[in-house]
């Protein structure tokens, strides 16, 4: 066999999709990771800048090119690249080779399963997987003995065309620091090694947590301190198999509990989440906008008049829990899901009443892991888009009592909020009630040092609660949508522990 590996970085960088410096250097190494591996055994990676089909048009042409091989990308807004290539095969007489490997389950069979159309619960995603049965194991490693190498003399590219021949940077495609990227405190490293360090230190928490008769370690005990553990960017570029991460977890499970026939879903709920969130975008090109999607409610959210949308991207909403998630999404580019859910819902339902699609593409710009569908079908479960009497405002996040509950000790403001380190900690969460000596003291005045906060978020939220009850009433009958299956489900999703309300 002889193997050229070619990757069109193109498909990654499309104009829909914006990147920040730390998505694309995260996606950098990653490529580094491979052609460091591939070197190891004698080969190199190629990278090319242009269209896919031109591409391969000049790769055909300098070579005998007799199969392209690529991993299925569902997600409708990469359809139209993917059948060109396929179409480009056809033509060209070229074997195609589509794999299903970055999801469990192909996305398209799970809802032929269900009768053609999306599952549209929660529940009934896991019946009709149920119904198709365990997800592949995953394959083993390549025995790279049986591959040869060829050999690529100097070519001559076409206008249309780049070939890099080095180490790259997020410069070469234009990409800078922005003024507001501070230095990255916590530092993902892109590449299969770094994941699968990342999965042995992972599968050791997984371990304790059964051992100690508990599972989904890191919705029962979220940190937000700790070194990076999570697998999301990996899973993202590919750089983890999420099949791998699924059978380890399960058969880890089974090695301390006994085995069992059937997987346990329950141990890798987040997973199949992502499963979720991937079949309900197939074939619905709208999936990230409220007006046109099906699937999603028009909710008349405000307009953004008072420039509170800036404010919230900036980190400057002058709410402390809420500010220092969002200055840790620009910074380092990741942040946990309880934080997610935490400045989603100040965005949305919570307090600013903004639509989820701007929240959206902030996240899908700033976000390492940021993955089309799995974001919006995020945005749209916690703004409610996905109508649902359980998640409506009396279950919203307080932006001053989940900060302090998930930071008891202020350490994570402190952290991403400099301004703020020397509050003491029984106003680090609401420091506009700081007595003027106390500020004073703390070298940080509310609305010099640190900005006033832009709402009073116990009218917005009761505002909000009554808005959405309207909307709920002037809607007899609501559109099919993503919902929780019960309240049980919904809790578990926000990561609400069982009798918590914040209002
Ligand atoms: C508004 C919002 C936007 C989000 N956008 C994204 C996104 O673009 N990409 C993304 O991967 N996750 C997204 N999430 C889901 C979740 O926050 C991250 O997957 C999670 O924080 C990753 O951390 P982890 O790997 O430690 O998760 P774990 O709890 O260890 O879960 C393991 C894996 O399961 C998947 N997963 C976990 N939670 C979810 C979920 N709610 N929905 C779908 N998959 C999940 C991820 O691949 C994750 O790596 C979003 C959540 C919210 C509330």
């Amino acid at each position: 066999m002889c193997l050229y590996p070619f990757l069109y970085l193109m498909a990654k960088v499309q104009e829909q999709i914006l990147l920040d410096t730390n998505r694309m250097k995260f996606l950098l190494e990653s490529l580094q990771d491979i052609d460091n591996n591939l070197h190891r055994v004698g080969g190199k990676l190629y990278i090319f800048r242009g269209n896919p089909v031109d591409v391969f048009h000049f790769i055909s042409e300098q070579f005998n090119l007799h199969k392209i091989c690529f991993e299925q990308d569902c997600e409708p807004i990469w359809q139209e690249r993917d059948n060109a290539v396929k179409q480009f095969c056809l033509e060209n007489k070229i074997e195609c080779c589509e794999k299903v490997s970055h999801t469990l389950w192909d996305p398209h069979l799970v809802q032929k399963t269900n009768g053609g159309v999306p599952p549209l619960t929660f529940q009934m995603f896991l019946h009709t997987v149920s119904v198709i049965g365990p997800p592949p194991r995953p394959v083993g490693d390549i025995n790279w003995s049986s591959v040869e190498f060829g050999t690529l003399t100097q070519l001559s590219l076409p206008h249309n065309l780049h070939m890099f021949q080095q180490l790259l940077m997020p410069e070469d495609f234009g990409i800078y620091p922005e003024v507001k990227n501070r230095d990255r405190i916590v530092h993902w490293i892109g590449g299969e090694r770094q994941a699968l360090k990342h999965l042995k230190e992972r599968l050791k928490v997984e371990e304790d947590a059964f051992r100690e008769g508990y599972y989904l370690p890191n919705q029962a005990r979220p940190d937000l301190l700790g070194p990076p553990s999570s697998q999301s960017a990996a899973l993202r570029f590919g750089c983890l198999s999420v099949r791998r991460f699924y059978w380890s977890i399960q058969d880890l499970f089974s090695n301390i509990h006994g085995s069992s026939q059937v997987p346990n879903h329950n141990i890798t709920t987040q997973l199949i989440w992502r499963e979720f969130f991937y079949t309900m975008s197939v074939g619905n090109k709208y999936y990230a906008e409220m007006e046109r999607n099906p699937i999603c409610l028009s909710i008349p959210w405000k307009e953004n008049t008072k420039g509170h949308l800036e404010l919230w991207e900036q980190g400057k909403t002058g709410y402390p829990f809420v500010d220092a998630v969002m200055r840790q999404l620009v910074q380092d580019g990741w942040i946990h899901h309880v934080a997610r859910n935490a400045v989603a819902c100040f965005l949305t339902r919570g307090v600013l009443w903004i639509s989820w699609e701007a929240g959206l593409k902030f996240f899908l710009k700033y976000l390492l892991d940021a993955d089309w569908s799995v974001c919006a079908g995020n945005w749209m479960w916690v703004s409610s888009s996905a109508f649902e009497q359980l998640l409506d405002c009396s279950h919203c996040m307080c932006p001053v009592n989940y900060g302090r509950r998930l930071d008891p000790w202020g350490e994570y403001i402190k952290r991403y909020i400099p301004e703020l380190r020397n509050y003491p900690v029984e106003y680090l969460y609401e420091p506009w009630k700081a007595p003027l000596h106390v500020q004073e003291q703390a070298d940080c005045i509310v609305g010099q040092d640190y900005p006033q906060r832009i709402v009073d978020h116990l009218k917005a939220s009761e505002k909000n609660r009554q808005y959405m009850e309207d909307i709920r009433n002037q809607l007899m009958n609501p559109p099919p949508h993503c919902c929780p299956s019960n309240e049980k489900e919904a809790r578990q999703f926000m990561r609400f522990p069982d009798n918590c309300s914040d209002h």
